[in-house]
């Protein structure tokens, strides 16, 4: 299997109340092609900073980022747009990714309209998505706060999945949810993952849907990462002591 992504000695430093916070601390890892990666880690351990230097909303103050090969690391504002037909991110709050006063159909179909879609093929392609995702083709013409949490997250996900990326990043996307409606958009993510060739990076403080959803996992702990390897190894078998505690935490 072909690298998808690799991180190479991040490191990214915030300033806070004016002193230096170091929320990424020379993190290295690599991602293979449809493999499905979890990163867990406490709330604070740098789990979507990681999210953001990948998709270059953020950039580290050291180290390197590859994209199917492709050094990313500086990329500029145009340069990124190209990037996100191929790698897309999904947030914990649906309803903040989406601008409030565009309908849910116009924000689906921009991603594709960008790359010179006629309009007409992307409303055909988004209903078809809408459909894969498990909501109905009339919610396009309904504004974000018109449909609930977990509607607006299908809808987020069908945006997210339009463009056919390689590589789908799920930053906390149930977290914001109630439980059933986590279980259902868990239930779509896997059937997408069986039906769709993308690779997963799944963030989440949530070790039990990790283990549910992941093939491999990160662990993460004040910026660094203390573990990693197959979910059976880090879960079943953890050897560092912050892992343990994360999973005796979860099964108290
Ligand atoms: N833009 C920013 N400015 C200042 N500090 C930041 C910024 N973004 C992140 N941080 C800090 O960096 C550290 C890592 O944050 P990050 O959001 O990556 O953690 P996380 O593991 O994703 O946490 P959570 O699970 O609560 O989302 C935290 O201490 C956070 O306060």
């Amino acid at each position: 299997m072909n690298t998808i992504l690799e991180l190479k000695d991040i490191s990214k430093t915030f300033t806070k109340k004016n002193t230096l916070h170091k929320a990424l601390d020379d993190v290295s890892f690599t991602m293979k092609e449809g493999e499905c990666l979890g990163i867990v880690g406490e709330s604070g351990s740098g789990k979507s900073t990681v999210a953001k230097i990948i998709t270059c909303l953020e950039r580290p103050d050291n180290g390197s980022i590859y994209f199917k090969g492709k050094d990313i690391t500086g990329l500029t504002r145009k340069e990124r747009k190209k990037l996100y037909k191929n790698m897309q991110l999904i947030f914990q709050m649906p309803v903040d990714s989406f601008n409030p006063r565009i309908k849910l159909g116009s924000s689906i179909i921009e991603g594709m309209l960008n790359q010179g879609i006629s309009k007409s093929d992307a409303k055909l392609r988004m209903y078809g998505f809408l459909d894969l995702v498990g909501i109905p083709r009339e919610y396009a013409l309904k504004y974000p706060h018109e449909v609930s949490g977990g509607e607006c997250q299908r809808a987020a996900i069908a945006r997210a999945i339009m463009t056919s990326p390689d590589l789908l990043i799920c930053d906390e996307v149930t977290s914001a949810l109630d439980v059933t409606v986590q279980k259902q958009i868990i239930e779509l993510l896997d059937k997408l993952k069986k039906e769709q060739s993308m690779s997963y990076l799944f963030i989440s403080h949530d070790i039990a849907l990790v283990q549910q959803f992941c093939d491999r996992v990160l662990v993460m702990y004040q910026g660094q990462i203390v573990e990693e390897g197959t979910v059976d190894q880090v879960i079943m078998n953890p050897k560092e002591e912050y892992t343990k505690k994360l999973i005796d935490a979860v099964l108290l």
